[in-house]
């Protein structure tokens, strides 16, 4: 049985979400398991991660006793964190699902572009997609560029936030899902790049596929040279969670006095009580900081929102 899976903190705004767009399963309950709570659902939102588990009726006590995890991206189901055989058991349960055409296993993101390495298990050998997402649409290749549907809550977050004729730079855009967002939402100049030339291919399609408020300027390059030409930002997007902090100086010179700097990092506490301490030394305000999502027992994704003095 569907559920959606969200850290014990967003619960609450996530039960309400899927209570007001009928979505919520009255069926049965919701359950926990430590930091973890399980929203039953009739059918999945996209953007968040999903899990089979067993339900427990509402008005009896049962426990599960099995649980997978797998993304929907369009029409493409992803399994992650399986071995071969296990994952092909769950195949046959996931391919129930009408929309779904093709079904790959994610061994995980490797190398600089963050690309991920996935085997076909089952239907048409096509690993790209449109996915919608906060109102756009967006050309995804999960193998040919970085693209997850588990920042979805935090890229509308962050597309809120922005002024009218913000100067932005989303320093390693990939395929645009903050980029697009924010230029479909509102008027604004923003200067996006990447290493991969691929992902730059695929953002110029999604710029096409949206009508957009705002201006996007697409680079393929590595970031931390194209930044040199670049000055005065109002705000700056730093999503590579392995790897941000080398560049975080560079990011600080180029944002402008009352400018942000969203930041986000894959690390354990006490890294992150080390990073902390290295933004107020370095003149920056620590505006806001939350966990995105886990990552392994003793790290998590955080996103940080900083603010140059
Ligand atoms: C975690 S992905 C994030 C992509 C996108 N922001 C998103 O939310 O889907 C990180 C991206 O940074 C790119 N990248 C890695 N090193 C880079 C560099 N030095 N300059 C520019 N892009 C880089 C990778 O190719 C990858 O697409």
């Amino acid at each position: 049985m569907i559920h959606i899976a969200v850290d014990k903190e967003y619960a609450q705004a996530a039960i309400e979400y899927c209570k007001s767009s009928g979505l919520f399963n009255k069926k049965y309950r919701v359950q926990h398991d430590g930091s973890m709570v399980y929203i039953p659902v009739i059918r999945p939102p996209e953007g968040y991660k999903i899990v089979d588990i067993n339900p427990i009726e509402n008005n009896s006590i049962k426990d599960y006793n099995h649980s997978f995890s797998y993304d929907i991206i369009g029409d493409i189901a992803v399994i992650k964190g399986k071995k071969l055989d296990e994952a092909q058991k769950l195949v046959d349960i996931i391919k129930m699902r009408k929309e779904i055409k093709s079904i790959y296993l994610d061994s995980g993101v490797t190398g600089e572009y963050r690309t991920r390495d996935v085997k076909l298990l089952y239907g048409e050998d096509n690993t790209g997609t449109i996915y919608r997402e906060n109102g756009i649409r967006l050309h995804v290749d999960i193998k040919r560029a970085y693209f997850s549907p588990r920042l979805a809550t935090e890229r509308a977050r962050i597309a809120n936030e922005i002024n009218e004729n913000e100067k932005i730079f989303d320093m390693f855009c990939g395929v645009g899902p903050f980029s697009v967002l924010i230029a479909h939402r509102i008027k604004c100049d923003i200067i996006a790049s990447d290493i991969n030339c691929d992902a730059i291919e695929l953002l110029n399609e999604n710029k096409r596929l949206n009508s957009l408020k705002g201006k996007i300027e697409a680079y393929c390059g590595d970031s931390r040279n194209l930044i040199k030409s670049f000055h005065d930002f109002n705000r700056i997007i730093m999503n590579l969670p392995h790897g941000a902090f080398n560049f975080i100086n560079d990011a600080i010179n180029s944002v402008s006095a009352g400018g942000i700097i969203n930041y986000y990092e894959i690390c354990d506490y006490e890294t992150l009580e080390s990073r902390m301490e290295y933004f107020r030394s370095a003149g920056l305000e620590i505006v806001y900081k939350r966990i995105v999502h886990g990552f392994s027992k003793f790290k998590n994704m955080y996103s940080i929102e900083l603010k140059k003095l």
